[in-house]
């Protein structure tokens, strides 16, 4: 057993049995005979020049999180690399050739984006198109969103399910307020956001807020500030979207990610990994173990 991962007997029965109630699509084993194809494609968009590393951790997290397959759509004229050398099993492609590719589960943006031209010409084309599958926003997707009212338009009128994962700053980006009359009523701002983009909005930071498009909240108490780490908010969505691509219903994908992000935190953290110095790579690492053991024996 990795040296990080080590609760006791009482934590882990905790966890286990949190998880199996509240979201039981999550601890399902696979079906003996599913293949990659049963697990869904994630396209993970993101990565401009100088911050390809976020989209490398979202989709490591999404990959470990359980997905069939994982694209990186780089926001660049050409790809970093040609292979990941930690992590081959990851596909490549420039964020404009995957925009071509048919055969995507679900969409999550935003990822180390920038917000650029390129940036905005992409998402615009995405949000242009109102049927589509699955959809996260994160970070620079959703600063480029805050300041486009036809975009947001745009986005109000999406058929499939959205979902938005701000921190606060982002948050108070799309609500043109300031980060601290995000933070004096966190939820009221989590239903805000929900309502205007009929969307599941996912408001970060200690006890992050979970809502659904019609308001209804839930707050998560997993985590802890070994989390407060550049990266953390990438794997974040690299959990969420492989869980959506998985089948997993969007609540429990939304609600559940963000509890075994959290829990994966506490889970290295009792191990002696963090809360200093713990790196958002560690995370899905953590999360893959634990999952593993949330689910139930058949
Ligand atoms: N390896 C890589 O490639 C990495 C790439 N990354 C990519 O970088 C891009 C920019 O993302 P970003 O979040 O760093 O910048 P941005 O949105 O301007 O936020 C900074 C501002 O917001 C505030 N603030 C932030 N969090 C807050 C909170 N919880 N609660 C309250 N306030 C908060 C903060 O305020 P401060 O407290 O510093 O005054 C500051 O003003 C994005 O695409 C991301 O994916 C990163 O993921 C890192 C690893
Ligand atoms: N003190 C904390 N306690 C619990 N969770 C935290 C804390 N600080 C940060 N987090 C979590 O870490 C993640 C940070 O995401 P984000 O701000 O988008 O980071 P990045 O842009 O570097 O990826 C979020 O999931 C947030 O809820």
């Amino acid at each position: 057993m990795p040296p990080y991962y080590n609760p006791t007997p009482e934590q882990l029965n905790h966890w286990q049995r949190h998880a199996r109630s509240a979201f039981p699509a999550l601890c399902r084993p696979r079906a003996a005979n599913s293949h990659k194809g049963s697990h869904g494609t994630l396209a993970l968009v993101g990565g401009c020049v100088g911050m390809s590393g976020a989209l490398v951790l979202a989709g490591s997290a999404a990959l470990k999180s359980g997905c069939g397959k994982v694209w990186l759509g780089f926001m660049q004229t050409a790809l970093p690399l040609p292979v990941l050398p930690q992590q081959p099993e990851i596909m490549l492609a420039t964020a404009t050739d995957l925009a071509q590719r048919t055969d995507i589960t679900a969409c999550a943006v935003g990822c180390g984006m920038g917000t650029g031209a390129a940036a905005a010409a992409w998402l615009a084309a995405l949000l242009a198109q109102a049927d589509k599958p699955p959809l996260l926003l994160d970070a620079d997707a959703l600063n480029l969103l805050a300041v486009n009212p036809v975009w947001q338009h745009h986005l109000q009128q999406r058929h499939g399910d959205t979902l938005l994962t701000p921190h606060p700053a982002e948050a108070a980006r799309l609500l043109q307020c300031s980060t601290q009359a995000i933070e004096a009523n966190r939820p009221a701002a989590a239903q805000q956001l929900a309502a205007r983009f009929r969307a599941w909005v996912v408001l970060k930071g200690r006890h992050t807020l979970i809502t659904s498009p019609s308001g209804q909240i839930s707050q998560n108490h997993s985590g802890n500030p070994g989390l407060a780490t550049a990266g953390s908010g990438d794997v974040l969505t690299g959990i969420i979207g492989s869980l959506l691509v998985q089948g997993i219903p969007t609540a429990q994908a939304a609600i559940g990610g963000v509890w075994l992000h959290g829990t994966a935190a506490d889970l290295l953290v009792a191990g002696g990994c963090g809360p200093i110095g713990l790196t958002a790579g560690e995370l899905a690492d953590a999360a893959r173990w634990l999952r593993n053991r949330l689910v139930v024996d058949t």
